[in-house]
């Protein structure tokens, strides 16, 4: 894909996700590899709703910033992923709010923080881990999902919110998508008694 593209494409995702709701203010980051092996980034404080393809932030595999605006404070931890999962060529990291409200409880697995009981998550996107709480921007989110990432395709920040990896810069969004529905879904079935996938019916959608 030309770089013209990459970067209209990441113009296009941030905008659909503003007007969709799943981003607000200036919360979130996008970023995705180009053919030449350099990163394409969100500028830091930049609102997903109005991107501009010539300002996005280029920045080496060693998180060097080579054009553009100042890029994401999240740009380690996206680099933490794509080092460690060679799958990984796009992250979207939302504060999109059933997520980041489920980000916020109490007593979550933090092996997998959302069970399932529907095919599609486990399809798409499989257990989902919870990384503990670090003020945004610290060293440690990097860290932390540097050992988490070979694993798994979505992460909880806890107190902060979700960040989805896919091949792609759509495959990411779709993930994050189907996880933020998920989310939702997991605050209108409230305290109702789940019925959830059995050990048997999720190795089946797995194989
Ligand atoms: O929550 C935060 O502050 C960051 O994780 C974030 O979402 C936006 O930071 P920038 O990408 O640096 O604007
Ligand atoms: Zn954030």
């Amino acid at each position: 894909m030309s770089e013209q593209k990459a970067r209209e494409d990441m113009v296009r995702l941030g905008a659909s996700f503003f007007q969709r709701g799943y981003a607000t203010g200036s919360a979130g980051n996008l970023s995705m590899l180009l053919d030449d092996g350099t990163l394409l980034a969100t500028p830091t404080g930049s609102c997903l709703g109005e991107l501009e393809a010539e300002r996005l932030a280029k920045v080496n595999l060693k998180g060097e910033w080579i054009s553009g605006d100042k890029p994401s404070k999240e740009v380690s931890f996206h680099l933490a992923l794509y080092h460690n999962n060679p799958q990984c060529r796009a992250v979207v990291h939302l504060h999109c709010a059933w997520l980041t409200a489920l980000s916020c409880l109490e007593g979550l697995d933090t092996r997998n923080a959302i069970k399932p009981f529907t095919p599609y998550v486990v399809m798409r996107v499989g257990e989902v881990p919870v990384v503990p709480y670090y003020r945004p921007g610290d060293k440690r989110l990097g860290e932390d999902l540097a050992k988490l990432a070979p694993r798994y395709n979505a992460f909880l920040l806890a107190n902060h919110g979700p960040v989805v990896v896919g091949k792609d810069l759509r495959a990411a969004a779709d993930n994050m998508e189907e996880l933020e529905e998920t989310a939702r879904l997991m605050f209108i079935l409230g305290d109702r008694k789940i019925r959830y996938l059995t050990a048997e019916e999720i190795a089946e959608l797995r194989s």
